[in-house]
């Protein structure tokens, strides 16, 4: 069986740090983080704003990524092997009998109809704006944010994703990501397992 896992929801709201750990606990289980698919600094449009567009869907190579995706459907032990992630033989717990997971992480996975079909679930972390604007000012982008970026681009364009995403009807699992990493690691492994042991 093959399960498809995306992490998704704002920037801050802690998606990596999750991914992180979930990818550890979960047998035969590839990641492909979205920021891997940036397009090179000198692509990035210029906004009316003067603000470099990071935000947007053409800000990402969309199509390599989903690419890669489809690479890991067509044959998920060789992805695996390919990018050294061990693979276990099928045990005779029903659990893991050929149990193949990709876990996908970023900020704009629901947005792109290509890839938002590919999912078996989709999990979306949210953060109140002061928390996420006070988490970002501490964070270290290969490209600094300029003075006003937050404010003038990255939250309004979380906001209007998140209304697309929502005006189309996309079904995502909501996640409050003001929890602790451990209440959140633990709300979404024991949600994964559950769902694992329904499909088979
Ligand atoms: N549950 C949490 N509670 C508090 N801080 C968190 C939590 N999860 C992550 N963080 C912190 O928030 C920042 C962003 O986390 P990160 O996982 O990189 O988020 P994202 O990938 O969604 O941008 C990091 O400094 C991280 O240590
Ligand atoms: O990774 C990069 O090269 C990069 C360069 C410039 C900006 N980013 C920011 O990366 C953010 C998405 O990553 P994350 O982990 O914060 O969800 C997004 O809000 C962008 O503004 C990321
Ligand atoms: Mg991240």
């Amino acid at each position: 069986m093959k399960y498809i896992i995306g992490i998704g929801g704002v920037t801050n709201g802690g998606k990596t740090t999750l991914t992180n750990r979930i990818i550890k606990a979960l047998p035969n289980c590839c990641v492909i983080h979205q920021d891997d698919f940036f397009k090179p600094q000198d692509q990035i449009e210029v906004g009316e704003d003067g603000f470099k567009q990071w935000d947007v869907l053409d800000s990402l190579d969309m199509e390599a990524m989903v690419s890669t995706v489809r690479a890991w459907m067509e044959n998920p032990v060789k992805f695996a092997r390919s990018h050294g992630v061990n693979v276990t033989p099928g045990s005779k717990e029903p659990a893991s009998k050929d149990t193949h997971i990709l876990v996908i992480e970023g900020f704009l996975l629901y947005n792109y109809k290509p890839l938002v079909e590919l999912f078996d679930i989709r999990y979306y972390l949210a953060v109140p704006y002061e928390e996420c604007k006070r988490r970002r000012s501490t964070r270290n982008y290969t490209v600094p944010d300029p003075p006003g970026l937050f404010d003038g681009h990255v939250w309004p364009m979380y906001l209007k994703h998140r209304k697309e995403m929502e005006d189309d009807g996309v079904d995502v699992v909501y996640l409050d990501g003001l929890k602790s990493r451990d209440e959140l690691y633990n709300e979404v492994f024991e949600d994964i397992q559950n769902k694992l042991l329904n499909c088979l």
